[in-house]
């Protein structure tokens, strides 16, 4: 597997705000890299570095084993702002202003619509678009010149639930056809869906980076009501190790050791006089992951 990118101790301050803090991490071919964080967690500050329209205060980082600055553009598509478009203008002339501005040649914009699945609608007004169909056309845009990995910042933002739909599909074709992809999203269960890895981020730093089965089966979810809840809080006081993702009245999440059993769980449930109403037990998703990161 080729690094796509590698990313070492990359830190950015704005003033006395720390925005990102010795990010370190590496992308390789075929991989769809989700970046999560809350607001301000500094994802977009990530972005836009690696795309050359920040510098890092620290650190540095190469695309294809070379320095940023020798890397032909066409290499790397983004989408990182709002998308801009004449809404009057046809498909295919907004592409054609896209490429020009990119100095791509045009013959580089058929395959980039057909790759969205927008070939039937080369000649329509873009005010006629979805949003969804307009977020394909920014995704053909960041497809001209056939990069091998796009950058893609909040691509599912304002969409509705279809145009989340046909973003989510269109990923996961590129993918399919080669096209590595990172992705900066607020949307946890998106990120599940389409991503292969994901990387959460808090105030800068780094909280988890991996594949996303590998994290996901890192730990389970138990999810148990019961009718003394304050002997639950004393046995889990005296187990720091399972911690309570969310309370819910007398029923609790809480996160635990992949190697807890259920049977010494429910065991451990009635050495401690605590009355279980019900228990269940199952896989982790990525937004209980996420909570648990970030809260800390
Ligand atoms: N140009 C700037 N000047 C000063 N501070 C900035 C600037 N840009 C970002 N910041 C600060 O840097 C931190 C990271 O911001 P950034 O926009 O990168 O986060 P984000 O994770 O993309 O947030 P969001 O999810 O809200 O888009 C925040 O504290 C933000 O206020």
């Amino acid at each position: 597997m080729h690094a796509l990118l590698s990313i070492n101790n990359l830190t950015k301050n704005y003033g006395t705000t720390e925005a990102l803090c010795n990010f370190t991490l590496e992308v390789v071919e075929g991989q769809v890299l989700g970046i999560l964080g809350p607001n301000g967690s500094g994802k977009t500050t990530l972005l836009s570095i690696l795309m050359g329209l920040r510098y890092p205060t620290s650190g540095h980082f190469t695309w294809f084993n070379t320095p940023p600055n020798h890397v032909p553009t066409t290499r790397i598509g983004a989408l990182i702002e709002v998308p801009t478009f004449y809404p009057y203008l046809s498909l295919y002339d907004n592409m054609r202003i896209s490429a020009l501005a990119k100095n791509i040649s045009y013959n580089a914009i058929f395959p980039a619509i057909e790759r969205v699945g927008l070939t039937p609608n080369l000649k329509a007004k873009v005010a006629t678009f979805s949003l969804g169909m307009k977020q394909r056309m920014a995704i053909a845009q960041a497809l001209l010149g056939n990069p091998k990995i796009i950058v893609l910042d909040e691509p599912t933002n304002g969409l509705d639930p279809e145009g989340i739909v046909e973003v989510r599909n269109l990923i996961k074709e590129l993918n399919a056809g080669g096209t590595s992809i990172i992705v900066a999203s607020h949307n946890l269960d998106e990120v599940q869906r389409t991503c292969t890895h994901v990387a959460i981020l808090k105030k800068g730093h780094l909280q988890a980076f991996g594949g996303v089965n590998e994290l996901l089966t890192s730990a389970k979810v138990a999810i148990v009501e019961v009718r003394n809840p304050e002997n639950l809080i004393d046995f889990l006081n005296s187990n720091p190790t399972i911690e309570v993702i969310e309370r819910v009245g007398n029923s609790f999440k809480l996160l635990v050791n992949k190697s807890e059993h259920q049977v010494t769980f429910i065991t451990d449930f009635q050495n401690h006089g605590i009355a279980v109403n019900s228990f269940e037990i199952r896989n982790l998703n990525l937004e209980e992951l996420f909570i648990t990161l970030v809260r800390k």
